[in-house]
């Protein structure tokens, strides 16, 4: 555990593992701005001081990134796949020290930090295959002499920015497709965990991936950084993820040079439990669909609507299960719920309970801020929600489980098409035509039927709607960050 006396390189079987500074040009620098804090969630204390670079310095890291991928366009697919492949194995190797950081400055149980590299080392892994199956087509001519070849190519530089809820999966999910095109890439991890983001430096760079490819740039000026990745003409290409508000800044911003832009933006995820559903299934799914990171990812449920004939022996079930979760230290032992990441997530769980109960809600379990020094709050059940409150239309990012009444098929797909959002939407039910109906009726990018849990590096990750735009994961991940050319030759 971390304490007063205890510092976090300690708790590392490789201590060297833990670099405070930027990564760039193959090089470790230092902040012309000096440093920045980095907090435990748990304590609310700081564990590191990292490099607080200048928007200066980020532009010197988009030129060394420019100038490597010209050679890094040229290795051939096996050869970036080799790399990676051994990026990912260091990834591995190191996955509980990897673990031990993530959870000290984002909260997560380490259990959970553990699953998230895996998660995100697997995307390092499932791109450095698709480095060599960048196939282009070749296209019948229109006349009798022409002949047509389609060839992919790298986009160029990339640059990055990410959020605080996955801080090594968010980045891996974008710089395994980046890099395996060929394209090089500037990361700006969020402000509270960029040293997950930091240990991805020293890793790629034992792994020999040429200075320049990668560059890790932590500022505490994210506005800066964004205006400076959206208005340097050597940057290409735009990835973020992160709420829809700053993602609509982005895209205006990108706008002016017509970059192209990737965009994981905010969910707001309907949960639906049916009469015909296997309701402890439904009850297992919905926790870990809401629980996991403490309700922090943008494919939470944010909405449980159950059908009136089972809705009061879901809640009883739900309550049950919830009740035994233990909330602590993500870094203690047996601790299923971490705090969450700062006081301004605790006010907004607080505010959405405190507008449904003043809108007719009760709240059946939890509430209370934990009796702990952090960030924590209790796992919460609100039943008797209704469309008119604040989380029907806005993600509340938190561990608070509202329960929503429905009769009808038509009237649940209606709740829950209701919102800008589109990104996961979740339902259990039996009936085959009704899975069929309902997963081809609800307007998001992805529906998990029968399952809470649908992340996987195989498989198209993204939105519709407000959620963004593009798709991470699977083959059609690499395609975000190539360009298609069309060769037109007369013989
Ligand atoms: N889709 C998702 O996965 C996520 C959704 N969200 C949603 O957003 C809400 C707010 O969370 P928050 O962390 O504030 O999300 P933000 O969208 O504000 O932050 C995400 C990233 O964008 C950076 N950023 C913030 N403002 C700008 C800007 N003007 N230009 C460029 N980069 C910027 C942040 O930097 P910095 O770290 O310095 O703030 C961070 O790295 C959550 O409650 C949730 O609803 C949040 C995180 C992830
Ligand atoms: O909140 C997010 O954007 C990350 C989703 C994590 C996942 O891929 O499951």
């Amino acid at each position: 555990m971390l304490d007063q006396t205890t510092n976090l390189a300690s708790l590392l079987n490789d201590p060297s593992l833990l670099e405070t500074r930027a990564y760039v040009n193959g090089a470790w620098i230092d902040g012309d701005r000096g440093t920045f804090a980095v907090d435990n969630p748990a304590r609310r204390d700081t564990i590191a001081e990292v490099a607080d670079l200048s928007r200066e310095q980020v532009a010197g890291a988009i030129a060394a990134a420019e100038k490597a991928q010209k050679d890094w366009a040229k290795w051939t697919g096996k050869e970036r796949a080799g790399v990676l492949r051994k990026w990912f194995n260091l990834m591995m190797e190191h996955q509980d020290d990897l673990a031990t950081i993530l959870t000290a400055e984002q909260g997560k149980p380490l259990s959970e930090a553990k699953g998230e590299i895996a998660y995100g080392a697997s995307f390092i892994e499932f791109f450095a295959e698709e480095a060599k199956r960048i196939y282009g087509e070749t296209i019948p001519g229109h006349q009798r002499d022409k002949r047509i070849m389609v060839i992919k190519q790298p986009i160029g530089v990339v640059g990055s920015i990410t959020p605080w809820n996955f801080p090594n999966a968010m980045i891996t999910r974008k710089a395994g497709p980046a890099l395996a095109a060929g394209c090089s890439f500037v990361a700006r991890p969020a402000s509270e965990t960029p040293l997950s983001a930091l240990v991805l430096g020293v890793l790629a760079e034992r792994a020999g991936i040429p200075a320049g490819v990668l560059n890790i740039v932590p500022s505490s000026s994210s506005s800066e950084i964004g205006k400076e990745m959206c208005e340097n003409p050597a940057v290409r290409k735009i990835t973020f993820t992160g709420s829809t508000e700053v993602g609509r800044i982005l895209l205006r911003q990108a706008a002016d040079q017509v970059m192209k832009c990737s965009m994981e933006l905010g969910g707001n995820a309907p949960f639906i439990v049916f009469d015909d559903a296997d309701l402890d299934a439904a009850v297992d799914g919905a926790i870990l669909c809401k629980f996991r990171n403490n309700g922090q990812t943008c494919v939470c449920a944010n909405r449980i609507y159950v059908q009136a004939g089972v809705y009061d022996a879901f809640a009883e079930k739900l309550k049950d299960k919830v009740s035994k979760m233990k909330v602590g230290d993500g870094l203690e032992e047996g601790t299923d719920l971490g705090p969450l990441i700062n006081a301004e997530a605790l006010e907004k769980v607080q505010e959405h309970i405190a507008d449904a109960k003043s809108k007719g809600a009760e709240v059946i379990l939890g509430e209370r801020e934990q009796n702990l020094s952090g960030n924590f709050f209790a796992p919460t059940i609100v039943t008797g929600a209704t469309r008119d409150m604040a989380f029907s239309t806005e993600e509340t990012f938190g561990p608070l489980a509202p329960l929503f009444k429905f009769e009808t098929e038509d009237d649940v797909i209606e709740l829950a098409n209701d919102t800008i959002f589109g990104l996961a939407s979740y339902f259990y039910a039996k009936d085959l035509s009704r899975v069929y109906k309902v997963a081809e009726a609800l307007e998001y990018g992805i529906v998990g039927v029968n399952t809470g849990i649908i992340s996987t590096e195989v498989a198209p990750f993204g939105g519709v709607k407000q959620s963004g735009l593009g798709r991470e994961g699977s083959h059609h991940g690499i395609e975000e960050f190539l360009e298609m050319k069309y060769v037109c030759m007369s013989v």
